[in-house]
């Protein structure tokens, strides 16, 4: 089956993601453009295929169809250049991610812009940095094994920006927070995008994400039902009351009446 043509200016278009488990189809041959320097949320509920298809779209899990391109560049090809090269564009920060938790977040840090190809200068003075903008300088010399949610979910995100990507996905970012530190992300983030990056987000939070997002996609069922600026996706309404109309699900009976008695 032809594919739509990808938009040349997007920063990641997702081509024709398939992924089938068993009997379950958890990404049905989607196709999104990011466009550059939006603020893009993905939203959806649970189960709906976000992680699949975000993982997919970062090189982290194969799709059994369909690929994805960052800036142009494959990051399914068989070229290994090229593959390099799209990892050097992305910056992710996958759902659940496992790091190496009996390090300190500075080393870490450090170690993950070495990887990247940084020198050893460069990748400390960018560690102190993001520790600084991350408030984590108090937990410089803990391990991150002994770190709380909220402080992994900010030594990941610093990690998944440590190398200067151009477009940045992220799972959840806010989720395990607390508020003065999402302000701060919020704030790297909208920095980042002014100056010309890519943000994409997936959240369960809808007022963030109507505050936050240039764009929006529904997911439901491996599928996007809706993609466009909020504006057009909320169409008039608290995204919230739009997002429980596209997708369904409220329950109207009273049920669980044991509950409280
Ligand atoms: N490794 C796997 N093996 C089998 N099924 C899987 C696997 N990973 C995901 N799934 C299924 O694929 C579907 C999509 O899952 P996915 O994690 O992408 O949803 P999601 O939209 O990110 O959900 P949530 O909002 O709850 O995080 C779900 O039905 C899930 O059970």
């Amino acid at each position: 089956m032809a594919l739509p043509p990808s938009d040349e200016d997007a920063a990641l278009s997702m081509r024709g993601l398939l992924k089938v488990y068993g009997n379950l189809v958890a990404v049905a041959d989607l196709s999104l453009d990011i466009p550059t320097g939006s603020f893009y949320g993905i939203v959806g509920p649970n189960g709906a295929g976000k992680t699949t298809m975000l993982t997919m779209a970062t090189g982290l899990l194969r799709p059994d169809r369909g690929t994805t391109l960052v800036h142009g560049v494959d990051v399914w090809t068989s070229s290994r250049t090229a593959r390099a090269r799209a990892r050097q564009l992305l910056g992710v920060m996958p759902d659940g991610m496992r790091l190496l938790d009996k390090l300190s977040g500075p080393d870490f840090l450090t170690h993950v812009a070495m990887l990247h190809g940084l020198d050893r200068d460069t990748a400390r003075e960018r560690t102190t940095e993001l520790i600084g903008a991350l408030d984590l300088q108090d937990a410089a010399h803990t391990l991150i094994a002994d770190y709380s949610a909220g402080m992994v979910k900010k030594v990941a995100l610093a990690s998944a920006l440590i190398h200067g990507p151009r477009v940045v996905v992220l799972d959840e970012p806010f989720e395990s927070v607390d508020p003065v530190s999402s302000a701060n992300i919020r704030q790297i983030l909208q920095d980042f995008a002014r100056r010309g990056g890519t943000v994409i987000l997936s959240s369960h939070v809808m007022a963030t994400v109507q505050k936050l997002c240039t764009h929006v996609a529904v997911i439901n069922h491996g599928r996007v039902l809706v993609a466009g600026t909020t504006e057009q996706v909320a169409a008039g309404q608290d995204l919230e009351d739009r997002f429980t109309q596209l997708v369904g699900g409220r329950h109207q009976d009273e049920g669980l009446s044991w509950l409280g008695n």
